[in-house]
Protein backbone atom coordinates (compact mmCIF):
# COMPACT_ATOMS: atom_id res chain seq x y z
CA UNK A 1 0.00 0.00 0.00
CA UNK A 2 1.26 3.26 -0.71
CA UNK A 3 3.00 5.06 1.86
CA UNK A 4 3.07 9.21 1.05
CA UNK A 5 5.91 10.94 2.52
CA UNK A 6 5.04 14.02 4.74
CA UNK A 7 7.04 17.43 5.48
CA UNK A 8 5.74 19.54 7.82
CA UNK A 9 6.36 23.06 6.43
CA UNK A 10 4.86 25.49 9.19
CA UNK A 11 2.82 25.24 12.25
CA UNK A 12 0.92 28.49 13.20
CA UNK A 13 -1.44 28.56 16.60
CA UNK A 14 -4.75 29.67 15.72
CA UNK A 15 -6.61 29.02 19.06
CA UNK A 16 -5.78 27.98 22.79
CA UNK A 17 -8.20 28.84 25.20
CA UNK A 18 -9.67 25.68 25.96
CA UNK A 19 -7.25 22.69 23.85
CA UNK A 20 -4.81 23.47 20.86
CA UNK A 21 -6.27 24.73 17.24
CA UNK A 22 -3.42 24.80 15.12
CA UNK A 23 -2.64 25.62 10.72
CA UNK A 24 -0.82 23.33 9.27
CA UNK A 25 1.00 23.71 5.92
CA UNK A 26 3.16 20.72 4.25
CA UNK A 27 3.96 19.15 1.55
CA UNK A 28 2.53 16.01 0.78
CA UNK A 29 4.43 13.31 -1.99
CA UNK A 30 1.85 11.50 -4.34
CA UNK A 31 2.30 7.76 -5.84
CA UNK A 32 3.66 9.39 -9.15
CA UNK A 33 5.98 11.34 -6.75
CA UNK A 34 5.12 14.68 -7.35
CA UNK A 35 4.35 17.15 -3.88
CA UNK A 36 1.41 18.81 -3.58
CA UNK A 37 1.21 21.66 -1.47
CA UNK A 38 -1.62 21.57 1.68
CA UNK A 39 -3.07 23.37 4.58
CA UNK A 40 -5.32 21.73 6.78
CA UNK A 41 -6.50 23.02 10.79
CA UNK A 42 -6.37 20.88 13.14
CA UNK A 43 -8.03 20.85 16.67
CA UNK A 44 -6.12 19.07 19.31
CA UNK A 45 -8.43 18.11 22.37
CA UNK A 46 -6.63 14.69 23.21
CA UNK A 47 -8.25 11.42 23.31
CA UNK A 48 -10.97 10.14 24.85
CA UNK A 49 -12.57 7.21 26.56
CA UNK A 50 -16.65 5.50 26.35
CA UNK A 51 -17.98 2.93 27.65
CA UNK A 52 -21.35 0.77 27.47
CA UNK A 53 -22.54 0.07 30.98
CA UNK A 54 -25.56 -3.15 30.42
CA UNK A 55 -26.85 -5.29 32.85
CA UNK A 56 -26.84 -9.22 32.43
CA UNK A 57 -30.16 -9.72 33.77
CA UNK A 58 -32.17 -7.39 33.39
CA UNK A 59 -31.37 -6.16 29.61
CA UNK A 60 -30.99 -2.51 30.56
CA UNK A 61 -28.75 -0.23 29.41
CA UNK A 62 -26.91 2.78 31.27
CA UNK A 63 -26.83 6.12 29.05
CA UNK A 64 -26.72 9.98 30.17
CA UNK A 65 -27.94 13.02 28.80
CA UNK A 66 -26.18 16.50 28.86
CA UNK A 67 -26.64 19.58 26.88
CA UNK A 68 -24.08 19.84 24.10
CA UNK A 69 -23.78 23.48 22.74
CA UNK A 70 -22.37 22.18 19.35
CA UNK A 71 -25.60 19.89 18.75
CA UNK A 72 -27.73 22.83 19.62
CA UNK A 73 -26.06 25.14 16.76
CA UNK A 74 -26.10 22.32 14.34
CA UNK A 75 -30.11 21.06 13.81
CA UNK A 76 -30.30 20.16 18.09
CA UNK A 77 -33.46 22.28 19.06
CA UNK A 78 -32.98 20.97 22.87
CA UNK A 79 -29.07 20.64 22.78
CA UNK A 80 -29.64 18.21 25.18
CA UNK A 81 -28.29 14.26 23.69
CA UNK A 82 -28.02 10.89 25.19
CA UNK A 83 -24.38 9.44 24.93
CA UNK A 84 -22.56 6.73 27.05
CA UNK A 85 -21.18 7.91 29.79
CA UNK A 86 -17.53 9.39 28.45
CA UNK A 87 -14.60 11.53 28.89
CA UNK A 88 -11.06 13.08 28.31
CA UNK A 89 -8.48 10.94 29.02
CA UNK A 90 -6.36 13.74 30.83
CA UNK A 91 -3.19 11.94 30.37
CA UNK A 92 -4.64 8.87 31.77
CA UNK A 93 -4.52 5.24 30.53
CA UNK A 94 -7.86 4.56 28.60
CA UNK A 95 -9.04 2.34 30.99
CA UNK A 96 -8.56 4.23 33.71
CA UNK A 97 -10.51 7.07 32.39
CA UNK A 98 -13.10 5.00 31.45
CA UNK A 99 -13.76 3.76 35.00
CA UNK A 100 -13.83 7.22 36.38
CA UNK A 101 -16.16 8.85 34.11
CA UNK A 102 -18.47 5.93 34.68
CA UNK A 103 -18.43 6.79 38.05
CA UNK A 104 -18.37 10.27 38.01
CA UNK A 105 -20.92 10.38 35.39
CA UNK A 106 -23.53 7.59 36.75
CA UNK A 107 -22.59 6.46 39.89
CA UNK A 108 -21.37 3.06 38.62
CA UNK A 109 -17.85 1.77 39.87
CA UNK A 110 -17.24 -0.63 37.32
CA UNK A 111 -15.62 -4.05 37.86
CA UNK A 112 -14.33 -6.03 34.84
CA UNK A 113 -14.31 -3.75 31.85
CA UNK A 114 -13.51 -5.00 28.31
CA UNK A 115 -11.74 -2.86 25.50
CA UNK A 116 -13.92 -3.20 22.42
CA UNK A 117 -12.05 -1.25 19.46
CA UNK A 118 -10.77 2.24 19.30
CA UNK A 119 -11.86 4.98 16.06
CA UNK A 120 -10.90 8.32 15.24
CA UNK A 121 -14.16 9.94 15.64
CA UNK A 122 -13.39 12.84 13.11
CA UNK A 123 -10.16 12.42 11.27
CA UNK A 124 -10.69 15.12 8.29
CA UNK A 125 -10.12 17.75 11.37
CA UNK A 126 -9.45 16.44 14.83
CA UNK A 127 -7.13 14.81 16.28
CA UNK A 128 -8.79 12.42 18.82
CA UNK A 129 -8.87 8.86 19.14
CA UNK A 130 -11.67 7.43 21.06
CA UNK A 131 -11.26 4.07 23.11
CA UNK A 132 -14.59 2.19 23.80
CA UNK A 133 -15.43 -0.06 26.40
CA UNK A 134 -17.98 -2.54 27.66
CA UNK A 135 -18.83 -3.64 31.16
CA UNK A 136 -21.73 -5.30 32.70
CA UNK A 137 -22.90 -3.36 36.19
CA UNK A 138 -25.18 -4.46 39.09
CA UNK A 139 -27.33 -2.41 41.49
CA UNK A 140 -24.89 -3.07 44.39
CA UNK A 141 -21.77 -0.85 41.96
CA UNK A 142 -24.08 1.82 42.60
CA UNK A 143 -21.67 4.54 45.00
CA UNK A 144 -23.82 7.25 43.85
CA UNK A 145 -26.17 9.34 41.89
CA UNK A 146 -23.99 10.33 39.43
CA UNK A 147 -24.10 13.49 37.34
CA UNK A 148 -20.59 14.58 36.63
CA UNK A 149 -18.43 16.64 38.78
CA UNK A 150 -20.39 19.41 40.17
CA UNK A 151 -17.35 22.65 39.57
CA UNK A 152 -17.37 21.72 35.73
CA UNK A 153 -20.80 22.33 35.48
CA UNK A 154 -21.46 18.94 34.06
CA UNK A 155 -25.27 18.25 35.69
CA UNK A 156 -25.46 14.73 33.49
CA UNK A 157 -29.02 12.98 33.94
CA UNK A 158 -28.81 9.36 34.36
CA UNK A 159 -30.79 7.16 32.37
CA UNK A 160 -31.31 3.35 32.87
CA UNK A 161 -32.76 2.23 29.71
CA UNK A 162 -34.27 -1.48 28.89
CA UNK A 163 -31.62 -2.64 25.54
CA UNK A 164 -34.82 -2.56 22.85
CA UNK A 165 -35.76 0.81 23.98
CA UNK A 166 -32.16 2.04 23.42
CA UNK A 167 -32.69 0.51 20.29
CA UNK A 168 -35.81 2.23 19.48
CA UNK A 169 -34.38 5.40 20.23
CA UNK A 170 -31.17 4.60 17.98
CA UNK A 171 -33.46 4.03 15.07
CA UNK A 172 -35.93 6.71 15.52
CA UNK A 173 -33.02 9.08 15.32
CA UNK A 174 -33.30 10.31 19.08
CA UNK A 175 -29.37 8.55 19.68
CA UNK A 176 -27.55 10.68 17.67
CA UNK A 177 -24.17 10.46 19.18
CA UNK A 178 -21.72 8.24 16.87
CA UNK A 179 -20.16 6.62 19.73
CA UNK A 180 -22.98 5.65 21.37
CA UNK A 181 -24.92 4.26 18.16
CA UNK A 182 -21.35 2.27 17.71
CA UNK A 183 -21.20 0.82 21.39
CA UNK A 184 -25.20 -0.15 21.20
CA UNK A 185 -24.57 -1.92 17.95
CA UNK A 186 -21.35 -3.52 18.90
CA UNK A 187 -23.64 -4.90 21.98
CA UNK A 188 -26.68 -6.25 19.55
CA UNK A 189 -24.01 -7.71 17.06
CA UNK A 190 -22.33 -9.34 19.93
CA UNK A 191 -25.66 -10.46 21.89
CA UNK A 192 -23.82 -8.65 24.90
CA UNK A 193 -27.39 -7.85 25.73
CA UNK A 194 -31.29 -9.58 24.78
CA UNK A 195 -33.23 -6.79 23.20
N1 LIG B 1 -14.64 26.04 30.09
C1 LIG B 1 -14.67 25.14 29.14
N2 LIG B 1 -14.98 23.88 29.47
C2 LIG B 1 -14.99 22.96 28.47
C3 LIG B 1 -14.69 23.30 27.13
N3 LIG B 1 -14.78 22.17 26.39
C4 LIG B 1 -15.12 21.18 27.23
N4 LIG B 1 -15.25 21.66 28.49
C5 LIG B 1 -15.62 20.93 29.70
O1 LIG B 1 -14.66 19.93 29.95
C6 LIG B 1 -15.28 18.80 30.56
C7 LIG B 1 -14.96 17.55 29.74
O2 LIG B 1 -15.74 16.49 30.25
P1 LIG B 1 -15.40 14.98 29.90
O3 LIG B 1 -16.51 14.15 30.49
O4 LIG B 1 -13.98 14.67 30.23
O5 LIG B 1 -15.48 14.97 28.33
P2 LIG B 1 -16.72 14.92 27.40
O6 LIG B 1 -17.04 16.32 26.99
O7 LIG B 1 -17.84 14.11 27.99
O8 LIG B 1 -16.13 14.14 26.15
C8 LIG B 1 -16.58 12.87 25.69
O9 LIG B 1 -17.50 13.00 24.71
C9 LIG B 1 -17.00 13.72 23.59
C10 LIG B 1 -18.11 13.94 22.63
O10 LIG B 1 -18.65 12.74 22.19
C11 LIG B 1 -15.84 13.02 22.95
O11 LIG B 1 -15.31 13.81 21.92
C12 LIG B 1 -14.79 12.81 23.99
O12 LIG B 1 -13.76 12.00 23.50
C13 LIG B 1 -15.39 12.11 25.15
O13 LIG B 1 -15.80 10.83 24.74
C14 LIG B 1 -16.78 19.08 30.57
O14 LIG B 1 -17.15 19.52 31.85
C15 LIG B 1 -16.92 20.16 29.53
O15 LIG B 1 -18.05 20.98 29.76
C16 LIG B 1 -14.38 24.66 26.81
O16 LIG B 1 -14.12 25.04 25.67
N5 LIG B 1 -14.37 25.53 27.86
MG1 LIG C 1 -18.28 13.23 29.77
Amino acid sequence: MFKPEVRIQQTELLSDDWYTLHKYTFALQQADGEWCHQSREVYDRGNGAVILLYHPERHTVVLTRQFRLPTYLNGNPTGMLIEAPAGLLDDDHPEDCVRREAEEETGYRVHHVQKVFEAYMSPGSVTEIVYFFVAEYLDDHRMHAGGGVVHEQENIEVLELPFAEALRLMHAGEIKDAKTIMLLQYAQLHGLVQP
